[in-house]
């Protein structure tokens, strides 16, 4: 039986290992993987889809290969840090006397892979024999799109030959007691909107210069975002149920040496714009409100997306997992947590983008799930932390998730849950 402080100085030797963008430390990883897939005696091997970007698989054979198989997924790569802001090394994996364990990818999602590893380790050595095959992937550059990674992973032969029924990915640590579950997620569409207009002296005051024609435009940003705003503040929508838009950049100005020319009234002027649009939102009129109020042409403005991913089928019909009983590893994800003494939150729809889209889309249902109860909200932010005793905790769950999803004898019925999702 292994220890605590030997299961928790594994998962603090995989944060040690920077694999933040845009450098991640990809082979080191793999290595660290592989040599954690010997050690619990897992089927392992190293895809490169993209040189120099692998994608470990790790695999447990089933007594059944016919059932279709369980993915156990997450992602390798992490977010850059600020290292002055933390006040640890982000890739110290420093406890602290609260137990509380600082790396970036703590949360976001580190904690999931080893967890995996941890309770097939165990599940494996209690002599557990699953009737489905498990696989555990870990993919690289999630952080910046996943094209490199679960796009190219979903689309390959490997993929469709491991005939997978079910995949669990990533979700949000919860401030509650409550685990928070996600069905679907939203589509990023990052926005650049561009302003010209009549360049001239800073003391004139007349229409239509570039700046004006911005302003008026963010002007109406902003009161989209508070409708939005007001619908999560009232209690009438979730965070994952509105359009999100947050400016995140402004480009304009003459520069000079001492920073701007200060009375020269610009001719261009440009604003950027993370848009996060929900699958169960009409995608076509946020884009009419884009082209006739944000960026009109008779404002003398365009626009341009950056990223505008699709959360939505061939069809058109928006990609959500059921959350009900037509969707038995739904039911026996709430079972499982259960029996395990956790507590589950109602299903939502994921505020920001996953790899979990790509296997949407494949008609595969797909659950996010990070087990983090009482835990802040800290992915993408200083100082992130998981709790030691969280992280252990963490691993009973996903013993009980893996040993119900393995033990699950049931063929896809006939209409097929694929296409049911
Ligand atoms: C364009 S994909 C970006 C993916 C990223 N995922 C997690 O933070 C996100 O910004 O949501
Ligand atoms: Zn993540
Ligand atoms: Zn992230």
């Amino acid at each position: 039986e292994d220890s605590s402080s030997a299961i928790v100085s594994r998962f603090q030797q995989y944060l040690q290992i920077d694999t933040a963008q845009p450098n991640p430390h990809y082979y080191e990883v793999a290595d660290f993987l592989l040599s954690q897939a010997k050690s619990i005696g897992l089927e392992s091997q190293s895809i490169e889809f993209v040189k120099g970007k692998p994608l470990v698989l790790l695999k447990w054979a089933g007594a059944i290969p016919s059932l279709p198989s369980i993915l156990l997924y997450s992602h390798t790569d992490v977010v850059p840090v600020e290292q002055d802001k933390w006040d640890y090394p982000a890739f110290g994996a420093q406890l602290d006397s609260n137990g509380n364990i600082y790396a970036r990818g703590s949360q976001d999602m580190k904690c999931v892979g080893m967890q995996y590893l941890e309770a097939i380790r165990r599940l494996k050595s209690s002599g557990y024999q699953p009737l489905r095959s498990i696989y555990v992937a870990f993919a690289p550059d999630e952080e910046i799109g996943g094209h490199d990674g679960a796009e190219k992973f979903a689309d390959s032969d490997i993929f469709n030959s491991m005939n997978v029924g079910v995949v669990l990915d990533e979700g949000l640590a919860s401030p509650t007691e409550h685990y928070r579950p996600f069905y679907a997620e939203r589509s990023p569409w990052w926005l650049v909107i561009k302003a010209v207009g009549a360049p001239g002296h800073g003391a004139r005051l007349y229409d239509n210069s570039a700046m004006e024609n911005l302003l008026k435009s963010i002007e109406s940003v902003r009161r989209f975002r508070a409708s939005q705003f007001d619908l999560v503040k009232a209690g009438l929508k979730a965070e994952g149920e509105v359009i999100s838009v947050n400016m995140v950049f402004l480009k304009a100005g003459i520069p000079s040496p001492t920073g701007f020319v200060m009375n020269l009234q610009p001719s261009e002027a440009e604003a950027g714009f993370d848009i996060r649009v929900p699958p169960i939102a009409d995608p076509e009129s946020l884009e009419r409100r884009i082209a006739e109020e944000w960026a009109p042409a008779s404002r003398n403005m365009t626009f341009q997306f950056k990223q505008k991913a699709s959360v939505y089928d061939k069809s058109g019909r928006a990609l959500l997992t059921k959350t009900d009983s037509s969707n038995p590893w739904w039911t026996l994800l709430e079972g499982a947590v259960r029996k395990a003494n956790g507590k589950l939150g109602k299903p939502e729809i994921f505020p920001a983008a996953t790899d979990s889209r790509y296997f949407r889309l494949l008609g595969l249902p797909a659950i996010g799930f990070s087990p983090m109860a009482n835990t802040p909200i800290l992915l993408h932010d200083h100082n992130e932390f998981l709790n030691q005793a969280e992280y252990l905790k963490g691993i009973d769950i996903y013993e009980s998730i893996i040993k119900d999803y393995a033990s699950y004898a049931e063929h896809p019925s006939s209409e097929g849950a694929k296409d049911e999702l």
